[in-house]
């Protein structure tokens, strides 16, 4: 596989509704903003598309560091038409795309090349001429060319990457935790908790992080620009330091760090307020309920809020009183998209012995066809067994084709469903029941079910 595609820049020109577009594929060089011309506007088109501030001109020349140290792959689209007087001129972006190589935690010390797609926006005037699709559909070819198994996002709308594949394969939950008499366990807590340095914490906090990521299931790999960001150095969102964040460390027996928080007060009426985690990060559960119980024991907060908690969360188990913990809202954090089944599929841990031929229905061609799983023997074998036969639907060129099931298949399913099974998000036989898998029979399912379930739910805390 080559682990950097190139990103020598290249372009294309292409009509759409009568409009003339051209679509640039570039990255960032060193030498900052006067370097980086058609990267700033880049970032500044980023920007708008979500709503930002216009980025300050040290905020540009952090993220441009950021785009060139880590190699980000940036698509730009330029409309080639007049522009009438006092709108955006022709070298700001209408649509801005990029991607960039990381990778993606299967099991303990297992992990999967994967290709993060990101700032994905196009300007509203532009919309509905099929931009998104034409970057989505270039970059995932070059992804699969490449060699890289899967894909990732995290999306702003649930509706828009079904179409490309992706399926919902990691869920989180916002939770707020009562504080106002502490936390009580029903276990003693191990270790303990003292209040850090931020500057400090800044160092500390990859070596930490890369020990949970080592060993949580949908971890992704973290760029260099969250350290900051944790330790209140540098919020990207505002382009600015952030004095309210506070941190702490937790400590093992041998006073070995091993689980950190970052958290911000957010004053309410008088003295007292709600405590907002920002990062809490420790690769053991244990270690993260120590950090939990600080934070709810500090003077003056009501309540603790994380907007990242994991969902089955052994913390709620641990507390004499569970109704303290308050789900608000669960959602999907990662979105994945399988390009490679052979390798995706092998690299995966398996807990059941098991074989099951899979029809998949991919309508961008990546990763359809039929394919075995075979897990009985001592590694996991994975093949693919020829080709499906064509539906009304693919010869109709639908991008989310119906799924039936071939005769030599023991389940079918769109490729997006596989994404979501991937890591153990959702059992086989909810999608299943939604409607989203096809199966010879129920045994058929009972056998896909027990060959993709996994120990515990994937946990991701990287959204990018
Ligand atoms: C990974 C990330 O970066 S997530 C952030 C995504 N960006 C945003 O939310 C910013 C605001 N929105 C936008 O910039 C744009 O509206 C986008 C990026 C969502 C869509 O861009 P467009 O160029 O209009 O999409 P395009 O015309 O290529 O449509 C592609 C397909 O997606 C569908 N689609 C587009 N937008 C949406 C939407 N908001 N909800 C559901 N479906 C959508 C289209 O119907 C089309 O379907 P089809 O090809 O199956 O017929």
């Amino acid at each position: 596989m080559s682990t950097h595609p190139a990103n020598e820049p290249r372009s294309e020109q292409y009509s759409a509704k009568g409009n003339t577009y051209e679509v640039k594929t570039f990255g960032a060089r060193p030498g900052g903003i006067a370097g980086n011309p058609e990267a700033v506007e880049w970032l500044r088109a980023v920007n708008q598309g979500f709503h930002g501030p216009e980025p300050s001109e040290q905020s540009l020349e952090r993220d441009l560091m950021w785009l060139h140290s880590e190699r980000i792959r940036l698509r730009a689209v330029h409309s080639q038409d007049p522009v009438p007087t006092a709108a955006l001129g022709e070298q700001r972006p209408v649509a801005t795309y990029c991607s960039w190589n990381s990778n993606l935690t299967l099991g303990a010390e297992t992990q999967l090349p994967a290709w993060l797609v990101s700032e994905v926006t196009v300007r509203p005037t532009h919309a509905r001429r099929g931009i998104l699709r034409r970057m989505m559909t270039a970059d995932l070819t070059e992804a699969h060319q490449a060699g890289f198994p899967i894909a990732a996002l995290t999306a702003s709308e649930a509706t828009i990457y079904g179409r490309f594949g992706f399926g919902a394969g990691t869920f989180n939950t916002e939770v707020a935790v009562a504080a106002e008499s502490g936390l009580t366990l029903k276990a003693p807590s191990v270790g303990r908790v003292e209040m850090a340095d931020n500057k400090a914490l800044a160092q500390l906090a990859p070596h930490i992080f890369e020990e949970f990521h080592q060993l949580t299931p949908g971890s992704l790999r973290r760029t260099g620009k969250w350290w900051d960001y944790v330790s209140g150095q540098y919020d990207w969102h505002t382009g600015k330091a952030d004095p309210e964040i506070r941190t702490a460390v937790h400590y093992d027996g041998n006073e070995r760090a091993d689980g950190y928080v970052s958290y911000k007060f957010v004053r309410g009426s008088g003295f007292k307020g709600t405590l907002e985690v920002v990062d809490l990060v420790s690769p053991s559960a244990q270690v993260r309920i120590a950090l939990w119980e600080y934070l709810c024991g500090l003077d003056l907060v009501t309540e603790v809020r994380h907007p990242n908690a994991q969902m089955e969360d052994p913390l709620m188990w641990g507390m004499v009183d569970m109704a303290d913990y308050e789900v608000r809202k669960r959602y999907e954090r990662l979105w994945l998209r399988i390009l490679d089944p052979i390798a995706a599929l092998s690299a995966r841990p398996y807990r059941s012995h098991r074989t099951v031929t899979i029809s998949l229905v991919d309508s961008l061609g990546f990763a359809d066809g039929m394919y075995m799983i075979d897990t009985t023997g001592e590694r996991p074998v994975v093949e693919r067994t020829g080709d499906r036969p064509r539906t009304d639907d693919d010869v109709a060129g639908k991008s989310m084709p119906r799924v039936e099931l071939p005769e030599e298949a023991d389940v079918a399913m769109n490729i997006d469903a596989l994404g979501s099974l991937y890591l153990g998000a959702v059992k086989a036989s909810t999608l299943y029941y939604a409607g989203l898998i096809k199966v010879r029979d129920l045994a058929a399912l009972d056998d896909l079910q027990s060959l993709m379930s996994t120990s515990e739910h994937p946990y991701c805390i990287s959204p990018f």
